[in-house]
Formats: structure tokens, sequence, C-alpha cells
């Protein structure tokens, strides 16, 4: 079933939401520092697919484990929910409909449990 990728608008809705969630954290006191160095261009690309695969469109996710992604990174629980936040302020911009943000965010919050590293 493919309707809440389709909600979101297909390959390209997932891009733009993601390049405003990006910018957003990227800019964002709460969460910008995490990003020093880290490479922008892949974790974007692997995004876009996990997303995609999350929302039941037709990809495949080539990226690491959430665990491994974010092991050392010391992510506490601020940032976690600062990324959260900005996710939502991106899908607002875009124009997703509340109920299938819902479902996204109710797929992205458990994995705190494998991307939080203290609280
Ligand atoms: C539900 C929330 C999140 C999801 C779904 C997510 C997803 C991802 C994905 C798909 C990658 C790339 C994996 C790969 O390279 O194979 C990644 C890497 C990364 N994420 Fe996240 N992430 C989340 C939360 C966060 C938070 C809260 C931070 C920091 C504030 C963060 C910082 C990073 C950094 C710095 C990398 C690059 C690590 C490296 O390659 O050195 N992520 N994330």
């Amino acid at each position: 079933d493919d309707s809440l990728y389709r909600q979101f608008g297909g390959k390209a809705g997932i891009e733009h939401v993601i390049d405003d969630f990006y910018d957003s954290m990227l800019d964002d006191p709460r969460t910008k520092s995490y990003f020093d160095g880290a490479p922008i261009a892949r974790i974007e690309k692997k995004l876009n697919e996990q997303f995609c695969v999350l929302l039941g469109g037709p990809c495949v996710y080539t990226g690491r484990s959430m665990k491994r992604a974010h092991e050392g990174l010391d992510i506490d629980h601020a940032a976690f929910s600062a990324a959260i936040d900005d996710l939502r302020k991106a899908m607002d911009k875009n124009h997703v409909p509340v109920d299938a943000q819902k479902k996204l965010l109710a797929k992205l919050t458990p994995m705190a449990r494998d991307i939080q590293e203290r609280p």
C-alpha cells in the first residue's frame, strides 16, 4: 500500500521534506554541532531511501543500521527531540497532511532507542 508515500508527494515530495529538514537541523543550535564534518550528501541520500521505505514506496534502504550510524555521536534526548521538531516543521512547510505526518513520526520515534546514547 503506497497511500502514505503518495500523501508525501512521492520521491520528489520526500526529497523536499528532507532538504528542509536538513537545512533546519544544520541551522538549529540544538543539533548543528553533531554534523560538523558529517557526510551530508550521503546522509541525505540514505535518509531519502529510508523514508521512502518507511512510507511504503518502491525503494530499498542501503544504509547502515540506526545503531551503527549514530554510534559514538553521543546524541541526547534534547537533540533527538529537536530533530523530530525540525522534521515536523519541514513536513508542515511542505503541506504534508497531519495524519500522514503522525504515521511517519510513529515509525521514527521508537528509533530513539538505537539513536540516543544518553538521557
Ligand atoms: C529518527 C531520527 C533519525 C533518523 C531516521 C536518522 C537517520 C540517519 C541515516 C539514514 C543516516 C545515514 C546512515 C548511513 O550513513 O548509512 C544518519 C546518519 C547520521 N545522523 Fe541521523 N537520524 C536520526 C536522528 C539523528 C539525530 C537526532 C542526530 C543528531 C542531532 C543525527 C545525526 C547524524 C549524523 C551526524 C550522521 C552521520 C554519521 C556519520 O556517517 O559519521 N541523526 N542518520
